[in-house]
């Protein structure tokens, strides 16, 4: 299948290699359920592992290129979305959680050990999405997440070593998945930004 979909995309594009973009997107992207309601996310430790526990589907979910969020080994996007601080708890060995960057507008919380982010936190009441923590549904073996939806951040990749000669096949190959690409979040998430700021302006 994986294969099929790399001569695919050469035969579009005239690329000897093509970019892994993450996982979850690579072979093709699964359907979110209309009927789930959460499940567990796990650290990559072997044993004594962080366990996270969300009580709601996720929203917003999208592949992220930005240098900050966590990405699994050999991949350039993260893929991450957003649930309600109050439907995260961590549910098993959160004394080995250490937040990432304390000056970061998200506080990363991610595994001492294995380096795993386990949810990221807006704890400021100012911003925009004060309230939403943001996780990494492939953390979970349950099956019914939302599909991510576009992506985000796509030029910040150059940040972590991509190629800019890359960015031209990278775009056409996230648009054939059906995510589609934008230098920021999407506009949906922009034009709450931009109406939050009004609103705090007043
Ligand atoms: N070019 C920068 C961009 C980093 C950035 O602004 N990331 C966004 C999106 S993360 C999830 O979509 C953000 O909101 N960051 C806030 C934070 O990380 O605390 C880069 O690549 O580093
Ligand atoms: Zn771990
Ligand atoms: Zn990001």
């Amino acid at each position: 299948m994986f294969n099929k979909i790399v001569n695919q995309y050469k035969s579009l594009f005239g690329s000897s290699s093509i970019i892994r973009i993450h996982p979850s997107v690579d072979k093709g992207i699964t359907p979110s359920s209309n009927h789930f309601s959460g499940g567990e996310l796990k650290c990559h430790c072997h044993k004594n592992k962080v366990t996270v526990r969300i009580t709601t589907q996720t929203a917003h979910n999208h592949v992220c290129g930005c240098s900050k969020c966590w990405k699994p080994e050999g991949v350039v996007f993260s893929q991450v979305a957003v649930v309600p601080s109050e439907n995260l708890a961590v549910s098993s060995n959160g004394t080995k959680l250490q937040v990432i960057d304390e000056n970061a507008a998200i506080k990363r919380f991610a595994c001492q050990k294995c380096g795993v982010h386990m949810y990221g936190r807006i704890d400021n009441k100012e911003h925009p999405f004060f309230g939403l923590d943001f996780v990494h549904t492939e953390l979970s073996t349950e099956s019914g997440w939302a599909a991510p939806e576009f992506a985000a951040f796509v030029s910040s990749i150059i940040e972590t070593g991509t190629d800019p000669k890359d960015m031209d096949v990278i775009r056409k190959q996230l648009n054939s998945l059906g995510l589609e690409p934008f230098d920021c979040l999407s506009p949906a998430l922009m034009d709450v930004i931009a109406g939050h700021m009004l609103k705090s302006k007043k």
